[in-house]
């Protein structure tokens, strides 16, 4: 046989114990890289730990809480790194359509601009966090790290998404829905078909939770339904994306969204007054966003120059939350998944006085929406 260096030289480093030791050492060192890297990945499509220590502080504006300077901005990021966005974030739409805007008073002017700042620094946030991690000039383009850090899967886009309405139970239904394991959503709204179109397809894209294959990716921004834009916008997206409208009785509707104002602004005038441009004679004003938003048709007319109407699902506000299990079977069986959100998933929480779910999605412990969902309305003559 022919002597071979390199084989006498493996055969001398095998026969070291000492070196035999190391290199057993490389190898289990490896296999954990590779385990964790791995984890990391199983772990951006699984519930939170970092986020749900201060998620249990309840707090009704967790993207101020986390997400501004110092240390909560690193919270914020390595949240974000480290999982999908959360569940149970009590982001208000405080969204005027732009005719709307107009016409309002200033007090709904003041009230978009207070939720204007919110959502801007929600989506700085979100581009300092992709920039931070390789994107150039807004273009989708993952460093190494990101691939790393997010895990399994690829970004998609939505395949489904809530579009309304402003006040309907919109945020209910997306946490409800985010229980199912064939559903990944972004927590935040991402206003893209309305305020955000022009940083393009691929910077939405990058918005979205990695998915494996057979997961739908979802996101709700209630603005949209009454964005004049935003069906051929979506259409130009894709027109299979299925739509998701939660619609309540739009005179509730009205009253919740003035409840909304009326917490941030407690100086405005009553309701009657903003809602009646005469009311003696009883002459609505309808150029009043509350009213505005709730002419439920005239917005749909628009979504069927599009879309067919089975594209569409009509969720009930009222009924999500007096059969929350029953409507969430609608939309599973829409969505073409499994019913698996059924009513073991539920209990009624009596202080609440609202369904809430038995185990959220990052969480073991029951979880109620938070206080800016389910507000005390002001006694309005009927
Ligand atoms: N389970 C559960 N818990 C709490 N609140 C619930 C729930 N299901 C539906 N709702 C109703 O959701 C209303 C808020 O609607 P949205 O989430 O669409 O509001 S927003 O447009 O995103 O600001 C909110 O309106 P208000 O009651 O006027 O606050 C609730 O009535």
């Amino acid at each position: 046989m022919e002597y071979s260096p390199v084989c006498h030289s493996l055969y001398a480093f095998w026969s070291s114990p000492v070196k035999k030791k190391l290199l057993l050492l490389s190898i289990m060192f490896l296999i954990w890289v590779y385990m964790l890297y791995s984890c990391v990945g199983y772990c951006s499509t699984m519930p939170s730990l970092v986020v749900d220590t201060y998620r249990g502080k309840e707090s009704s504006s967790p993207v101020k809480r986390t997400e501004n300077t110092g240390a909560g901005a690193g919270v914020g990021l390595v949240s974000r790194l480290l999982t999908k966005p959360q569940p149970w974030e009590d982001i208000e739409s405080d969204y005027e359509e732009p005719s709307v805007r107009t016409a309002s008073r200033d007090l709904l002017d003041a009230d978009r601009t207070e939720e204007w700042d919110e959502q801007q620094q929600q989506m700085m946030m979100m581009r300092g966090f992709s920039g931070g991690l390789g994107l150039r000039n807004g273009a989708a383009e993952p460093s190494a790290m990101s691939s790393f850090s997010s895990g399994a899967g690829s970004k998609k886009l939505p395949q489904a998404i809530i579009i309304g309405v402003k006040k309907g139970g919109t945020r209910a239904l997306l946490e409800f829905l985010r229980v199912h394991p064939d559903i990944r959503a972004v927590g935040a709204e991402p206003h893209f078909f309305d305020r955000n179109y022009d940083n393009g397809l691929e910077w939405y894209r990058e918005l979205m939770p990695k998915t494996l294959e057979g997961q739908i990716t979802m996101e709700k921004t209630p603005s949209y339904f009454v964005t004049r834009e935003a069906p051929a916008r979506i259409s130009a997206m894709s027109r299979d994306t299925k739509l998701i409208v939660v619609v309540r009785d739009p005179v509730t509707r009205a009253i919740s969204d003035y409840t909304q104002t009326l917490s941030k602004k407690p100086d405005i005038p009553s309701f009657e007054s903003l809602t009646f441009k005469n009311r003696t004679t009883g002459l609505i004003d309808t150029s009043w966003s509350a009213v505005q938003i709730g002419i439920y048709a005239k917005h749909l007319d628009n979504w069927l120059q599009y879309f067919p109407m089975e594209q569409l699902l009509f969720v009930s506000g009222e009924r999500l939350i007096s059969d929350p299990a029953g409507e969430l079977g609608r939309v599973q069986d829409f969505l073409g998944l499994k019913r698996i959100i059924t009513d073991k998933h539920f209990y009624f929480n009596q202080t609440k006085g609202f369904p809430c779910l038995k185990k959220a999605e990052g969480s073991s412990k029951p979880h109620c929406l938070g206080k800016t969902k389910g507000r005390t309305h002001p006694n309005i003559d009927p």
